[in-house]
């Protein structure tokens, strides 16, 4: 890895390549999952569409095609755009396609009934330029449903425009929350989610991930992080 560091209470891990960055989370989930399926028998994650899936491959690949137990995985999606599931837009078929097909052989889907919101065991995220996450968009009303677990919009604005999502709520409220960021198109976002910015600047939907007990881990290749405040990071 090029850069770790802490930044607050989140821990931030900054790579040299695609390839780099795309190892260290395929390790990184094989790992949450094999702890939750010793804990409690079964791996709660939530995925999301976008460029996260194809970062996510190496999962399909040895040795973690084998060793995850992909039997125990429970999954969901934190948001899905509003098409049909075989439409190409699809998050579900991109995932499908791209990652649950090759590995998972069943499909299993509970809700907790033991809290106000479901306890992921992890939910995975992208993050937009403009700094959206799942389908919560900057200065949207969905960012601040609180009683819902799940909101839809119909004014996306990157296409296609209705979209549902998991609200705020349910993702500050899961177990481990990782947010995957590549590209120096995301690098102003990626500042204006992270660093000390003051009330001036726009608040992004990214900013507002901050899981109540949770840990938040977020992934980046180094164009994304290039706007950071580094004086956090060791070598
Ligand atoms: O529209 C969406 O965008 C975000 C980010 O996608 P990316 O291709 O820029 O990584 C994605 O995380 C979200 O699930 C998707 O619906």
């Amino acid at each position: 890895m090029a850069l770790s560091g802490a930044h607050k209470d989140r821990e931030l891990r900054i790579h040299e390549s695609l390839d780099e960055l795309s190892t260290d989370l395929a390790d990184y989930i094989a790992e949450l999952s094999e702890a939750s399926v010793k804990e409690r028998g079964v791996f709660a994650i939530a995925l999301s569409g976008g460029s996260l899936i194809s970062l996510m491959g190496k999962l399909c690949e040895a040795p973690y095609n084998k060793t995850v137990d992909w039997a125990r995985w429970y999954v969901f999606w934190a948001d899905e755009r509003v098409v049909a599931k075989s439409h190409a837009d699809s998050n579900y078929k991109l995932a499908r396609d791209g990652l649950l097909f090759k590995v998972v052989k069943s499909r299993i889907i509970s809700v907790s009934d033991t809290s106000d919101c479901p306890k992921f065991d992890l939910i995975l995220l992208g993050m937009g330029s403009d700094g959206h996450v799942a389908s919560l968009f900057p200065n949207h009303s969905a960012l601040e449903e609180t009683d819902e677990w799940v909101t839809f919009i119909t004014d996306s604005p990157k296409p296609p425009p209705e979209r549902i999502t998991f609200t705020l709520p349910v993702i500050n409220s899961a177990s481990n929350v990782v947010v995957v960021v590549t590209g120096d198109s995301k690098a102003e976002a990626v500042h204006l989610a992270l660093d000390d910015v003051g009330p001036d600047c726009p608040l992004v939907p990214a900013r507002m991930v901050q899981p109540t007990t949770g840990k938040l881990v977020w992934f980046f290749d180094k164009p994304a992080a290039s706007k950071l405040d580094g004086s956090q990071f060791s070598k």
